[in-house]
């Protein structure tokens, strides 16, 4: 079944696979949202099966929620949780010092309050979401919708002040509508090109009435593991300064494969 996968889901699925190895009997773990975080729940339902490992999940989504209740794995909100040992989710976009781009799911929001309420956050990645510069995928704002034409402009005034240069800011449409978070708000996209200063761009967006969040995650990851699709994987762990070239095998994950319907 493996071989059927696509190089991009494989390298998707090593990175989940090595990830989940990093979480311990009686963790608290955060579960991202998106295609790789899935292959993670999916890993992570695979060692629970067959370790009986036991963890309880703060999922980061309704989507991700709905999967992990569906592979039986415990789950309980940020609140009940309070603070957790471990997140791992995917991303849009990292650099060189970990900084992120995430949101593509529209699930930013919740993915950032738990990734902060985690001792460790691992993102999950193939080979294309590395970049020398975060920007050229579009950041993700949450915004509330009540004014929210008045927020684009705000935001759209805020990039040429800040003397952006890609300024397009479109609302996330989903078919006819626009696109409704879990937490009922819209996303803007800031199509930039590339991100000059990620950390002031983050500041000051936030600041603007209307703005919840954007997708600009920094100082928030510890660990990237990548996936290539012949199953090689790289763990980065920026705060030991590490480089780790690991491999993970194809062989006997049917049980996992059976479950793809994300
Ligand atoms: O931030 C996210 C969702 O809000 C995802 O982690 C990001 O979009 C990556 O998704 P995928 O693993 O499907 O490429």
């Amino acid at each position: 079944m493996a071989a059927d996968l696509s190089p991009i889901d494989k390298a998707k699925f090593v990175a989940a696979k090595r990830a989940v190895e990093f979480i311990e009997d009686g963790m608290r773990v955060g579960l991202g949202t998106g295609s790789t975080a899935a292959w993670m729940v999916r890993c992570l339902a695979e060692r629970m099966r067959e370790e009986g490992l036991r963890v309880t999940g703060v999922p980061t989504s309704s989507r991700t929620a709905g999967l992990a209740r569906q592979l039986g794995i415990p789950i309980t909100s940020l609140d009940e949780a309070r603070w957790l040992d471990l997140t791992i989710d995917g991303a849009d976009e990292f650099d060189h010092d970990l900084a992120l781009i995430k949101g593509g799911g529209g699930a930013l929001l919740q993915e950032k309050i738990v990734a902060t309420a985690s001792d460790r956050m691992i993102v999950i990645a193939d080979t294309a979401k590395e970049v020398a510069q975060l920007g050229g995928f579009p950041l993700p704002l949450e915004v509330i919708p009540f004014g929210w034409q008045t927020t684009k402009a705000l935001i759209e005034e805020t990039l040429v002040s800040l003397e952006v240069l890609g300024r397009d800011v479109t609302l996330r449409m989903n078919g006819e509508r626009p696109f409704v978070t879990d937490e009922g708000n819209y996303i803007v996209d800031l199509h930039l090109g590339r991100i000059g200063n990620p950390r002031q761009l983050s500041l000051v967006v936030n600041q603007i009435p209307g703005v919840v969040e954007n997708g600009l995650f920094i100082d928030i990851c510890d660990i990237v593991v990548i996936g290539h699709g012949d199953g090689r994987v790289e763990v980065r762990d920026i705060n030991a300064g590490t480089v780790e070239q690991d491999r993970v095998e194809f062989a006997d994950t049917d049980n996992i494969f059976a479950d793809l319907g994300d």
